[in-house]
């Protein structure tokens, strides 16, 4: 499972560089404009310039609106700006055949530029409370559109997590539905190390987090701590362990 980890800033992103060699992607966002709110293509391109160079820097696009113009147009500016990784949050996109529409136009603007580029079609777990897109929905939306994965993450930042809105035995079927597809599958939404065991046995291909890292696990007043990063990825590896001795045992 790889980690991704959430800086809002450059100073954060710095952070992130000295626990390098613990995370696999480091994922640039405003918080305060969002769950997945998007930053400045100056802060991006920062961003890119600080971290080392074998680190895929991803992006987000923001809560985005069913605007498939608008959407395709922010995309191509986060890959300019540097993000290889592209992730749209389908926040306004309350059909699959809307969401389609808005991932197609992201995965040409964003491919035709860079066609190395890592296209991330990306729900809600709690969609009930925004009204947008189902999140079993999003691995097929990804698939008809060409990206490169389906993700979860929360739109609410209020303390609930991935798992009280789409329990695991549900989210096992979303990571099965993403696989058969032929996609990575990856969740998020305030996860926990706590969290990591079921994660793991699910299959999950990306997790993300930017609160499980963050000074008292508040991902609004706290900020990312390059030590908490080393322990999450350490209980990371040590389910990845006893996943892969439980599997060899029942061979
Ligand atoms: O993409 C991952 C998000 O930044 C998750 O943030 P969170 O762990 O604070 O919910």
């Amino acid at each position: 499972m790889l980690l991704l980890v959430s800086p809002d800033s450059v100073a954060e992103a710095l952070d992130c560089a000295k626990a390098a060699e613990h995370l696999d992607i480091v994922d640039v966002k405003k918080p305060d404009e969002g769950s997945l709110g998007a930053n400045y293509p100056w802060v991006i391109r920062e961003i890119r310039d600080s971290v080392p160079a074998d680190k895929p820097v991803s992006a987000t696009v923001g809560d985005a609106p069913y605007k498939p113009g608008t959407v395709a147009q922010a995309a191509l500016g986060a890959a300019v700006s540097g993000a290889t990784y592209i992730k749209v949050g389908l926040y306004g996109c309350t059909t699959p055949d809307q969401a389609v529409d808005v991932m197609r136009g992201v995965v040409r603007a964003v491919k035709d530029y860079r066609p190395d580029a890592f296209v991330v079609a990306s729900g809600y777990a709690d969609a009930h409370r925004i009204g947008c897109v189902n999140p079993l929905a999003l691995p097929d939306i990804a698939r008809r559109s060409g990206s490169d994965a389906a993700m979860l993450d929360t739109a609410v930042k209020d303390g609930t997590r991935l798992f009280d809105h789409v329990p695991p035995e549900v989210c096992a079927d979303f990571v099965r539905l993403a696989h058969e597809a032929g996609l990575l599958a990856a969740l998020a939404g305030s996860v926990t190390v706590g969290d990591l065991g079921a994660l793991t046995r699910i299959g999950t291909d990306i997790v993300g987090v930017r609160g499980a890292v963050c000074e008292g696990g508040d991902r609004n007043t706290g900020s990312i701590q390059p030590h908490l990063v080393a322990a999450f990825r350490a209980e990371m590896d040590r389910h990845a362990r006893d996943h892969a001795a439980a599997v060899a045992a029942a061979s």
